[in-house]
């Protein structure tokens, strides 16, 4: 294995062949705003271009042996593997997160890969039972087609393989926008396949102008699906665009996780998960838990031992081996965090920890938020219904399970939701009840290649992951055959 230094000169990647412009676009570095390199600023030429090539490999990827499909992403899991630590150095440094954490990202993105390169060979159809004599019914599953995905800068890595590898696997051939603030792990996770057996042009990517990519690969009849994960507002305007020539969609958005608990739950277990899912990422994750709402007796106790764990947090640049919590995204991320923090302080939220932004020494030139812990919150906040994506932890209380499942379920989200209680009964009725695509029960971790992970409501359509996953990249065609 040749240990790769990847450039910070980004490249796209059409019909297997790199591709630079004239024109490119900056990529900075969260901590200190420092430009570390840069991409081309694709549009709607090579947007095209990426969809001709994608519809020209496609009778040929889509008839590959399964298991050769399957072997391509082994292949490719085994690389991005190889390289983890380089692709992890590189994630943190344009994205922000902590090292440790880009590493696990880029391990899970493998995984996807891998998992889907297992199940690319059990693709199958069935056989019904006949309605006439001497009939025979059966049910194919054949790739969608040429799948556009768009892909997001808060898990830049995982969601580019966890979109890229169930449509190669179903035999669809794929152009993909990774988003403007994270393009290069997304260009080197192209690199490593292209240096595999796919056929040139099943796998495009193209970096630049997202309005004007977006709406080429939506307006051509050639791309059969469509499937995004960003922003809600993004993906409304995406799903209109799609119905004109009635693509399929699928759809992870954002959403507004409660996290409920009860006063007979392990409090400190509650605070250790709850602290771990709150952080990730900085706080920007879209599973992250928005609101926490606890029960009223245990109200202290439970805020005692948040604002513990919080207290703890080393904030600093990613690539720092002793840092938990990185920079956000953008200087747009910090004010629009400090907003919502402002308006619940102004309409009585206690502020218990942090509540401003980082500007001295080492984080003057970045975008630093302090880890925050508000108490007293109550509904009439705006952060009670707008996604927070920021290391701030609202607490708030309620009095019985009613009121607990009501206010959870009081918005037009449903991604995920987290409970914790000894009660076996209350978890029962309470994944049963609460509007989520998913729930964790005494625990937040949710991403999974087995496992579907999206969301019900404004959250999104469809899911990721699984076999579930594959789905979303599978047709079926019904056969009724009269035999002699
Ligand atoms: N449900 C999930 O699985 C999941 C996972 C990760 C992130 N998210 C959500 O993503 C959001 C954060 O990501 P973001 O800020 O990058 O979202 P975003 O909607 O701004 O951007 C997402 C992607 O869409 C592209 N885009 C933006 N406008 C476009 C247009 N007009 N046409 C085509 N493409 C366009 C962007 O360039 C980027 O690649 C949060 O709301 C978060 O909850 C959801
Ligand atoms: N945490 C999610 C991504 C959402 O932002 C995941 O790991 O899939």
């Amino acid at each position: 294995m040749t240990r790769k230094s990847w450039t910070h000169e980004g490249v796209c990647w059409v019909a297997g062949r790199k591709r630079t412009l004239p024109e490119t676009i900056e990529v900075t570095d969260p901590a200190d705003g420092r430009v570390i390199g840069c991409v081309p600023r694709g549009g709607v030429e090579l947007a095209r271009e990426a969809v001709d090539t994608a519809s020209e490999a496609f009778p040929a990827w889509s008839r590959r042996l399964p298991r050769e499909r399957g072997q391509v992403l082994k292949d490719w899991a085994n690389r991005i593997l190889d390289h983890r630590a380089e692709l992890a150095k590189l994630l943190s440094q344009e994205q922000g997160k902590p090292v440790a954490e880009a590493l696990g990202e880029v391990e899970t993105a493998a995984e996807f890969v891998e998992w889907y390169g297992e199940e690319a060979k059990r693709i199958s159809g069935e056989v019904l039972p006949p309605a006439k004599e001497n009939q025979q019914m059966t049910v194919l599953r054949q790739p969608v087609g040429v799948a556009a995905l768009i892909t997001p800068w808060n898990y830049p890595a995982a969601m580019v393989t966890r979109k890229a590898a169930p449509a190669l696997a179903a035999g669809c051939t794929v152009v993909l926008k990774p988003a403007k603030e994270t393009p290069l792990i997304a260009s080197a996770l192209f690199e490593l396949l292209m240096e595999t057996n796919l056929p040139h042009g099943a796998a495009n990517l193209v970096t630049g102008d997202a309005a004007s990519i977006g709406d080429t690969w939506l307006g051509d009849y050639r791309v059969r699906k469509i499937s995004f994960t960003g922003s809600t507002g993004v993906g409304k305007e995406l799903m209109k665009k799609a119905a004109e020539h009635v693509k399929r969609v699928s759809l992870e958005l954002g959403g507004n996780a409660p996290a409920l608990v009860f006063e007979d739950a392990d409090l400190d277990r509650a605070a250790d998960a709850i602290v771990a899912n709150k952080f990730e990422n900085g706080g920007q994750m879209c599973n992250g838990i928005n609101l926490i709402f606890v029960q009223e007796p245990v109200r202290e106790e439970l805020t005692e031992r948040i604002l513990a764990r919080v207290k703890a947090l080393r904030v600093g640049r990613g690539t720092e081996t002793e840092c938990h919590v990185g920079p956000l995204i953008n200087q747009r991320a910090c004010h629009k965090v400090q907003a919502l923090v402002d308006d619940a302080v102004n309409k009585g939220a206690r502020l218990r920890y942090g509540g401003e932004p980082l500007l001295e020494g080492e984080y003057s030139n970045g975008h630093f938020y302090r880890p925050t812990v508000l108490t007293e919150v109550d509904d009439r906040m705006d952060l009670t219904r707008d996604e927070v994506f920021g290391p701030v932890a609202p607490i708030l209380t309620f009095r019985i399970e009613e009121e607990a499942v009501r206010r959870a379920n009081g918005t037009p989200y449903g991604l995920a939701a987290y409970l914790f209680t000894r009660d076996g009964g209350r978890i029962h009725r309470l994944t049963e009840g609460l509007e989520a695509g998913m729930v964790g029960v005494n625990g937040t971790s949710l991403s999974f290649p087995q496992a579907p992970f999206g969301g019900i409501k404004e959250s999104g359509l469809g899911r990721e992951g699984g076999l579930y996953g594959l789905e979303e990249f599978l047709e079926l065609k019904f056969i009724s055959t009269m035999l002699d």
